[in-house]
């Protein structure tokens, strides 16, 4: 969708026509998430910034040489391929259209090699981290309450039956299931601090001025866990959003995981149907246990500092299927 996979394989003895290991690209990411979260001095007390007392510039300059190096092998391939069709190219994927984009001199705002190596890595970082995590938390967050696992798939037994997978049309009858996504995302948006937004103008925000060049972060974990918009806010509790309709697109403020407004995610469509088939299928497809040595209290929901929270410890779980053998 973004770029083909071919740009990335399993292993450094298979590198034909790849310039990464998947396992590189996920250290490659990480390590973004990680230095796009980080408090870095220099940021907060701008006279301390030559100093660089925490290396984190040091790592960024180092972590975009890589990421350039892979851009631009990308972008390279993917010119010379525009390049070889002529008239007769067809843009395959995300790269292949912001390419054309460039190329178009009538643009009110051109599109640099710059920007588009800009737009890939928002596409890369936005698109691959972001719902995996919403199923990890998921799963850290059921099989601490493993009764929710039976009444999500009580739902599933009665709205899908054992003979078939859940599909996207099934979406709208699963109220329960939603409910557990909404749940997981109050208490652990996967951006709880969204992303910094630049004030590009004075204005006053419910009553807070707001000066031309602030930096404005919104922190959406400590709204998710106030007792102001929700009772029991630390308890995972799906049942809250059972026949409440909560809007999770940004216009219901006290459960922002997508943000809200223009710059709101714009992936949150993809991301949303990605989780929902995900998490329903495999609550669907399979029995969940914890191994023998542990009970479900044990299960930690702390979580790993960065732009992305993930949880600190990865949970250990045994699976078996719930569905006919034939249908794996
Ligand atoms: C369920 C999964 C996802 C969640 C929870 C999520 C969450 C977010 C959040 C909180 C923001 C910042 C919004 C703000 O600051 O107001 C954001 C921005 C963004 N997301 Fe997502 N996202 C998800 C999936 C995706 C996917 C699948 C893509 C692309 C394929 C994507 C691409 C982006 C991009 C490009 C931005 C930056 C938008 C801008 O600055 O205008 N996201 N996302």
């Amino acid at each position: 969708m973004v770029l083909g996979n071919k740009y990335f394989s399993e292993s450094k003895c298979d590198l034909e026509g790849s310039i990464i290991t998947l396992d590189e690209l996920q250290e490659l990411l990480d390590q973004w998430f990680l230095l796009n979260g980080v408090i870095n001095i220099g940021d907060w007390i701008p006279w301390l910034s030559f100093l660089d007392m925490q290396g984190y510039v040091k790592q960024m300059k180092d972590l975009y040489k890589k990421f350039d190096r892979f851009h631009e092998y990308v972008l390279d391939d993917h010119k010379a391929k525009m390049v070889s069709s002529g008239e007769d190219f067809v843009p395959k994927d995300m790269v292949d259209v912001l390419l054309q984009f460039a190329e178009d001199p009538n643009l009110e705002v051109q599109l640099t090699r710059d920007c588009v190596k800009g737009l890939m890595q928002d596409l890369l970082a936005g698109g691959t981290d972001t719902s995996p995590t919403i199923v990890e938390w998921t799963f850290h967050e059921i099989m601490k309450n493993p009764h929710i696992i039976e009444k999500a798939a009580e739902e599933l037994d009665r709205v899908i039956g054992r003979e078939r997978w859940v599909e996207e049309n099934d979406f709208s009858k699963l109220p329960y299931i939603e409910a557990i996504i909404k749940e997981t995302l109050r208490l652990h948006p996967v951006g709880p601090l969204l992303v910094p937004h630049f004030a590009t103008e004075d204005c006053n925000v419910s009553g807070y001025n707001v000066s031309k060049g602030t930096t404005v972060i919104i922190n959406v974990w400590s709204i998710g866990r106030n007792h102001k918009y929700w009772d029991a806010p630390e308890e995972y509790l799906p049942e809250r959003f059972l026949d409440k309709k909560i809007d999770m697109l940004g216009q219901n403020f006290a459960l922002l995981p997508f943000g809200s407004g223009r710059r709101r995610c714009p992936g949150y469509n993809l991301g949303l149907k990605i989780v929902r088939s995900t998490l329903a299928n495999l609550l669907h497809g399979f029995n969940w246990k914890l191994p023998k040595n542990m009970k479900p209290e044990d299960v930690c929901v702390e979580e790993h500092y960065g732009l992305t929270t993930h949880p600190k410890v990865p949970l250990e779980m045994i699976i078996e299927p719930r569905l006919p053998i034939h249908l794996y």
